[in-house]
């Protein structure tokens, strides 16, 4: 089939029936529900965009083999210009949501591509798995589809393993065999966008421990599959709160979701790991499926934080502050962080990696620098809304007082920006403002950019780790040699 339409997408929405719980209710229908309505469609919207001539060259590619048009995100790169043509898909896709949804279809397709791309690593442990992961690969790049995942076991005791919590099956694990698959029980976090999606792939970031056997598991089913149960968090709104008033929370609301399996039935041929702690640990590092996505998460966290920077030097200029010093330096320095993260992309494209495979990556050490700085950079930012904004960001009327015949000469003229902002103006810009440093909707954003790849500090112990393991630190080898004498004595 090649690269869905938006309509497509809708159609693939409106034909299923996940089992999807809602403050307290179970949602007949996915499609209708108010929250769900428009980020469906912002979803829409992106698979439109790859349909559309101006972009489709740039952002799908035509596969010799098949004859299909597929989506960059599908492509294993192999070249310098790969990864910018993929680059680029991430760049249109986070441009059409400012950055705001991080678990559009490319973030996972992506990482399906990159297992399916290193399944000689599946190879060594079970040739079947391996099979699976192709066929898993072809069939959703085939179908254009669009997945949610869940790696992580639910908040319960992190000081205890899997096989180790109070109740058993508490994390997902295997309760049975058959001879056509397995039966999964339990929980598995946090599947963002779950209630729309079409798909859900289920693996692990490593942390299993001897004893977690039957949780050590990967596999993939529809996202409809009976006993599947999705539990949404609390909507951030209600779906019905208008545009003009919260611009953005009304968008791009992604929701967020617990999945617990009652004794779902995994058909053998969506088997990636079966019970095995060794793969299961080793997935995530071994084959690229952290570097990989990571590159969109790059690029669609450097679309945010513009995104944020502008924010701020808009409301700065409307409210005319943004000649006082202390002020220009906040701009200044958030200006400063979007280029570091855009020089940081940039080096991790430009100095890719090979594999052995012939597979091209981008850099490991700058693209995990932007993971390390993005949950330090964006929170600043928002900071820096709310301080500039100040007491204004909670001040503005609402669209119906704009409308009301006996309050609008009033908003009219005591909202007023600097010279030439209109009081419509500066109301909508710091509704905008207030949505993305305020609202529940902003404090998910915030929280997602610390928390979407893991915990940040626990990645940037990791990463020291690493680097000491790389590194001879040479620099200071050679200072010493600078402090002994002629014959190579240390002086004193
Ligand atoms: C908005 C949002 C969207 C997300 N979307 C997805 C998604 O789509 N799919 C998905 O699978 N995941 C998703 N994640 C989940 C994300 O992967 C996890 O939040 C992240 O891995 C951190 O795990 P945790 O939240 O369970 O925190 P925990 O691991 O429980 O950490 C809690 C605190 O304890 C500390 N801590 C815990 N264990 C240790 C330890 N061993 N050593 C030292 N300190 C420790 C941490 O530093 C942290 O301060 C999302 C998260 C957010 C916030």
């Amino acid at each position: 089939m090649g690269i869905r339409t938006g309509a497509q997408y809708i159609e693939g929405v409106k034909s299923r029936q996940p089992e999807v719980w809602l403050g307290g209710r179970k949602v007949t229908d996915v499609y209708n529900e108010d929250v769900f309505r428009q980020p469906i469609h912002e979803i829409a919207n992106l698979y439109d965009i790859q349909n559309d001539p101006t972009y489709k060259d740039e952002i799908t590619y035509l596969c010799e083999e098949s004859g299909e048009r597929y989506s960059h995100a599908f492509k294993v790169p192999k070249t310098y210009e790969d990864l910018k043509a993929r680059s680029k898909l991430f760049e249109i896709w986070a441009r059409a949501t400012f950055g705001l949804m991080g678990r559009t279809p490319d973030f996972l397709n992506v990482t399906v591509t990159s297992m399916a791309s290193n399944t000689w690593f599946l190879d060594q442990y079970n040739p079947e798995w391996s099979k699976n992961m192709i066929n898993y690969y072809e069939y959703i790049r085939d179908h254009d589809l669009f997945l949610t995942h869940a790696i992580i076991n639910p908040q319960n005791d992190r000081s205890k393993a899997s096989h180790e919590q109070e109740e058993d099956f508490t994390h997902l694990g295997v309760v049975e065999e058959r001879p056509d698959g397995i039966i999964v029980r339990g929980a598995k976090m946090l599947a963002t966008l779950a209630p729309i999606t079409d798909e859900v792939i289920i693996y692990s970031f490593p942390g299993f421990q001897p004893g977690d056997e039957k949780h050590a598991i990967a596999f993939a089913l529809p996202i409809d599959t009976p006993g599947l149960r999705i539990i949404c968090r609390e909507p951030m709104q209600d779906g019905k709160r208008s545009v003009f008033d919260h611009p953005l929370a009304s968008r791009y609301e992604e929701m967020d979701a617990l999945l617990v399996f009652n004794d779902v039935f995994v058909p053998s041929d969506r088997i990636f790991i079966n019970q095995n702690i060794e793969a299961a640990n080793l997935l995530y590092p071994k084959t690229g499926i952290g570097q990989q996505p990571a590159h969109q998460s790059g690029v669609r966290g450097l679309i945010k934080l513009q995104f944020a920077a502008e924010v701020a030097a808009r409301v700065a200029d409307s409210i005319g502050v943004d000649g006082y010093l202390n002020v220009q330096t906040q701009l200044g320095e958030l200006m400063q962080s979007v280029e570091a993260i855009r020089a940081l992309l940039r080096v991790a494209e430009y100095e890719y990696e090979t594999t052995s495979q012939g597979e091209v990556r981008p850099a490991g050490l700058p693209l995990e620098t932007i993971r390390g700085m993005l949950p330090k950079l964006y929170p600043r930012a928002i900071e820096i809304i709310q301080t500039i904004g100040a007491g204004g960001l909670l001040m503005s009327p609402t669209g119906a007082d704009f409308e009301h015949p006996e309050l609008r000469a009033d908003v009219e003229k005591y909202y007023v920006g600097r010279e030439g902002i209109s009081s419509q103006d500066r109301v909508q810009l710091f509704k905008l403002a207030w949505d993305l440093c305020g609202e529940a909707f902003g404090q998910r954003l915030l929280q997602y950019e610390r928390y979407y790849s893991g915990d940040p500090l626990r990645r940037l112990g990791r990463f020291y780790a690493g680097f000491k393991r790389q590194n001879s630190f040479p620099l200071v080898d050679e200072a010493l040699k600078g402090s002994r004498d002629l014959e190579g004595q240390p002086t004193i």
